[in-house]
């Protein structure tokens, strides 16, 4: 397990921040923190960063007490990004590896690397205040993940980069996993969660309220109904199914109501030709919206 906390609780004054949260990050995956504004998910990345302390509770980093030993370990891309605006984008770069314990020959070499391959060698000279906000995100993703941490911790990572950009960025972070990374990533992009995350929680209002592999959330909140079209009818179709019709094609939804998909398939191509029959399956946003605004009614 690389990263494990237990019972975790912040306050802040009279706000709650994190509840008794208990996490389990395994290694080598993505893991996506999920949440609403004010969820609690900066409170606990602060925590895993060392920024600030938590009232109560543990974490566990490969099994070890988390101590300023981990420092190193652990690459963290904040969400209000942090760089010098005078400072060059080499001399930035240089900076962050050397505070992360590279040494400089080392530390030259990867940095040159990576410019290299992200076609940002000509902005080498740069200063981060003449660089655009997309172009200081990649320098700033680049200085984040130059010592190779085990860790890695992404606050909005795709935040103000156009649709190629961030493309490469999530090329960046799969690669990443591929070489043994374990990354957090903390988002309100659902589509991004669909496409990178092996597991995933849910936070909000400072407590956990749902954890595990995106298949088995999105199992959990199978609705069990199908949607159905049907062509060529050989008989009506009950009323009460509300069928459209459009160029001769029959859709509605139905419920499986206890039988199984076999059974109800069978039962509709009684009435003609399937020319579909999927189940509704929710997306990340919707079982996302759905459990926030339920526990927000009560
Ligand atoms: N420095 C602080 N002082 C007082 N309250 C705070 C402080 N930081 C956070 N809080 C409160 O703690 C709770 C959790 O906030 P946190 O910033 O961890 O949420 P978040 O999930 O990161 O939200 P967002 O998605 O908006 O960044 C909120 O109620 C917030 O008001």
């Amino acid at each position: 397990m690389m990263l494990e906390t237990r019972k975790l609780n912040k306050t802040y004054g009279q706000n709650i921040a994190l509840t008794d949260l208990d996490l389990k990050v395994p290694n080598g995956i993505i893991f996506g923190l999920l949440g609403p504004n004010g969820a609690g998910k900066s409170t606990f990345i602060r925590i895993i960063n060392q920024i600030i302390d938590a009232d109560s509770g543990q974490v566990l980093i490969d099994g070890m007490e988390l101590s300023p030993k981990h420092i190193s370990q652990i690459g963290y891309l904040p969400e209000e990004r942090g760089l010098y605006k005078k400072m060059k984008v080499w001399d930035q770069m240089l900076y962050f590896a050397r505070l992360k314990g590279l040494s400089k020959s080392e530390a030259k070499e990867r940095i040159h690397r990576w410019l290299s391959k992200m076609e940002m060698l000509t902005w080498r000279d740069k200063k981060i205040e003449d660089l655009s906000k997309g172009m200081a995100q990649k320098v700033q993703f680049i200085s984040t993940i130059l010592h190779n941490p085990p860790l890695l911790i992404l606050d909005e990572p795709f935040s103000g980069f156009d649709p190629v950009n961030a493309g490469i960025i999530k090329d960046e972070i799969l690669e990443l996993k591929k070489q043994g990374t374990t990354v957090i990533l903390s988002t309100h992009r659902m589509e991004s969660v669909e496409l990178l995350c092996d597991q995933v929680a849910l936070i909000n209002q400072s407590r956990k309220i749902l954890d595990g592999t995106i298949r088995a959330v999105k199992n959990s909140f199978r609705p069990e109904v199908y949607s159905v079209s049907l062509e060529h009818l050989k008989k009506d179709i009950p009323a009460e199914w509300s069928a459209k019709v459009v160029d001769g094609v029959w859709s509605f939804t139905l419920p499986l109501s206890g039988k199984s998909p076999n059974q109800l398939l069978g039962e509709l191509m009684t009435y003609g030709e399937i020319v579909r029959f999927e189940e509704l399956v929710p997306s990340m946003e919707e079982i996302f919206i759905h459990q926030v605004k339920s526990m927000q009614h009560g």
